[in-house]
Formats: C-alpha cells, structure tokens, sequence
C-alpha cells in the first residue's frame, strides 16, 4: 500500500518582498490532527509561511502539497478557497449583521437546515449553542472567538492555519479556549499549523516546534527536545533567560569558575559560551567561606554575592556577581527566597543542563 501523505507539505518555500527575500527554503510536513507551531520573533517570515500556504501571497519558489495534491508549486496556484484551508487570526472579525449560527454556517454548502444543524453541533463543542440565534455585540471577546474558531472548523477545512489566534485573550481565558480549539481540530484529523511568537504558548500546545529566524527553520523537533537541546546560544535564549558563562577552548576543556567543561571537537583557543538557565542553577549557603563540595551533577561550586532577589509570583528571582570574574549570574528559586543584597553564596550549575556552543 502506498504511504499516506502529510495534510500539509512544504518543499523549499521562499518569499520575497521587492526582491528581499524574507522566507528562504522552508520545509515543513504535518500529518493529520497534528499540531505544528512556527515559534520566531517578530519579523522572521512566520506570517509570509502562512500566508503562502493559505494562497494569499505568491512564493517565489517552492512546492506545497495538500494530502499529496500540489496546490502551489511549478503545475500552478490553485485558488485560496479551493485549497480546503481554513485561518483563525487575533482579529476574528464576525459578521456583525449575522446571527451566532448564521455565521457559522456561513461558507457551508447545503440545505438551510443541513447548515443549522452543522452550526449547532459546533456550537455544542464550543458551549455556546446557547447563543444560537444571538448577535455577536451580544458576546463576550472570547466568546465571539470560540465563535469564530466553530466558524473556521465548520467546512471541515484539511488545514487550519492560525496567526497567533489566542493573543487578545485574556490568560485564563486563553488556555480554556486552547485546548478547546485543539481538542476539536485533532478529532477532526485536521493539520494545524500555529504561529506565535511565545515559547510558552508553542510548548503548550504544539506536537512539533519549528523554531524560525531570519526566514529560514533553526531548529524543528518536539518541544521538550528543542527546549532541552537547543542549536545554538540564540535558539537556548529564545525559551527562557539564560546566563552565559564564557571560556576558551584548551586540551578540549575550558576553565570557568564553576570548574573545567568538556569542549569536544573544539580546537584549542576556541571562546564558547556555556549557557545555563536560571532555574538550574542551585544555591548554597556559605558556611564560613567554604561552600558546598563538588558533586558530579553540579560540579564544581562558585561563591557570589546578592546584588537583588525580586519575588515574581510562583518563583523568586535572584541576582548575583561571582567573586572569581564579576559576571552577573541569575538564578530563580521556587517561592519566596529574598535574600538582601550584599549576602555570600554559593552557586552550582546542573551539568546536564548546560548547553556549550562556540561564539559566534
Ligand atoms: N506586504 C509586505 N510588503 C513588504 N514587506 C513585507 C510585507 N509583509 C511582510 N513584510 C516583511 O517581511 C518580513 C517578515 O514578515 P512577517 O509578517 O512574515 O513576520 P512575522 O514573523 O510573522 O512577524 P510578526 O510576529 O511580527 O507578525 C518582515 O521584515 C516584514 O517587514
């Protein structure tokens, strides 16, 4: 039996704008009810992928298939409402003269009552049949984009493309409706591709990371692999703080206060950059000027000094200067720990939980 393809098939896809090319050879695949996010900061080309896809802007090279079938690529553009897509945005602009159902309904094919009935039964998955025969002044914001979502869902689309949907709602709100939204789209075997610019929000909700910049993919894989293996210093940067530890290459170790780190492969002289995030990073008391002993999870430990702790909600966050360089090192620390500035300790470093990365 012949292989089934992904819903949704990116080949070398590349865009431009006045000759400056803004998506360069991205490829992508996404399997039925899978959830793909395209994570990358303002301006990496996330929207232009999206917009490809969708049929509303013409890549200037690349192939797109849907179920195997190319919908752009060198046979030709099909049309953007012949292409079985659909797309949620942040602004999810109903109809303001349509009820609630009749907005939902609105692109279906059918009889008047086939469409009703299809409206309602999304409705029901979003909890708001209710509000059937309502107008959407009569809704809340969420509500009208759980709307707009059983709106989106409603033809059955084979690819739901989503422009950072869920970012003018409120926090609470916004995981409700999430994981509503994806509940729904999975069971309907739908390919999703997300984009957003939160690590948070793409972990959450994502099967795979694409991790974007400057127009090309970085880094793809599942997100406790992308968090926990990043590429290089930027993609470890983009999830969380991190702190840098900077050290020269010698006899394929470097030196760093926190004793000596395996460089393998890096010639000598190379500078690399270990980086630490600062929730592994552990704290210890000074006990007289001597600290803990070395362990062989965290090495060896370094003494520093309390610049400031600032309390931030489930964790505190504290600030220190190492004695042995006067680097600034950040560690965060499960509630509330303040200790005032000027106070000695001592710091260690998780091991497996360093990255080194030559500088770039
Ligand atoms: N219609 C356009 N004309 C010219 N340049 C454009 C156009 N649309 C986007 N660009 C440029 O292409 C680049 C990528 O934009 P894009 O909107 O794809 O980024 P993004 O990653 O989605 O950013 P954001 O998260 O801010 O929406 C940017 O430099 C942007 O200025």
């Amino acid at each position: 039996m012949a292989p089934v393809p992904p819903r949704l098939e990116i080949i070398d896809l590349c865009c431009a704008f006045d000759g400056h090319q803004v998506v360069t050879d991205v490829s992508l695949s996404i399997a039925a009810g899978q959830v793909l996010c395209l994570l990358g900061p303002s301006g990496c080309g996330k929207s232009t992928t999206l917009r490809a896809i969708a049929g509303v802007e013409t890549p200037v090279a690349g192939i797109i298939r849907i179920d195997g079938v190319e919908v752009c690529g060198p046979s030709g553009l099909t049309l953007p409402e012949q292409r079985g897509v659909g797309l949620i945005f942040q602004d999810f602009a109903l109809f303001p003269h349509l009820s609630v159902a009749d907005n939902v309904a609105f692109g279906l094919k059918g009889s008047r009552a086939q469409k009703r009935a299809r409206a309602r039964e999304l409705l029901e998955r979003v909890r708001l049949e209710r509000y059937l025969d309502a107008y959407p002044h009569e809704l809340s914001g969420g509500e009208q984009q759980r709307v707009a979502l059983a709106r989106a869902i409603a033809p059955k689309p084979r690819v739901m493309l989503m422009d950072e949907p869920f970012s003018g709602l409120d926090n609470r709100l916004r995981d409700g409706i999430r994981d509503e939204t994806l509940a729904l789209l999975k069971e309907e075997g739908t390919a999703v591709l997300l984009v957003t610019h939160e690590p948070e929000e793409a972990m959450r909700m994502a099967d795979e990371i694409a991790l974007m910049r400057d127009g090309h993919i970085v880094q793809r894989g599942a997100p406790y692999n992308v968090y926990n293996a990043p590429v290089d210093r930027a993609a470890a940067a983009f999830f969380s703080d991190i702190n840098v530890i900077e050290g020269e290459v010698n006899g394929a170790l470097t030196d760093t206060p926190f004793g000596q780190f395996l460089a393998p492969g890096q010639p000598d002289g190379t500078k690399v950059d270990i980086a630490i995030r600062p929730q592994h990073v552990r704290i210890d008391f000074d006990r007289e000027g001597r600290g803990p002993h070395p362990t062989a999870q965290d090495g060896t430990p370094a003494r520093a000094v309390v610049q400031r702790a600032r309390f931030i909600g489930k964790e505190s966050l504290v600030e220190f200067k190492l004695d042995a360089n006067g680097a600034t090192m950040m560690a965060t620390v499960p509630s509330v720990f303040l200790p005032k500035p000027g106070t000695p300790l001592w710091l260690m470093i998780r091991r497996d939980r360093c990255f080194v990365f030559p500088r770039k």
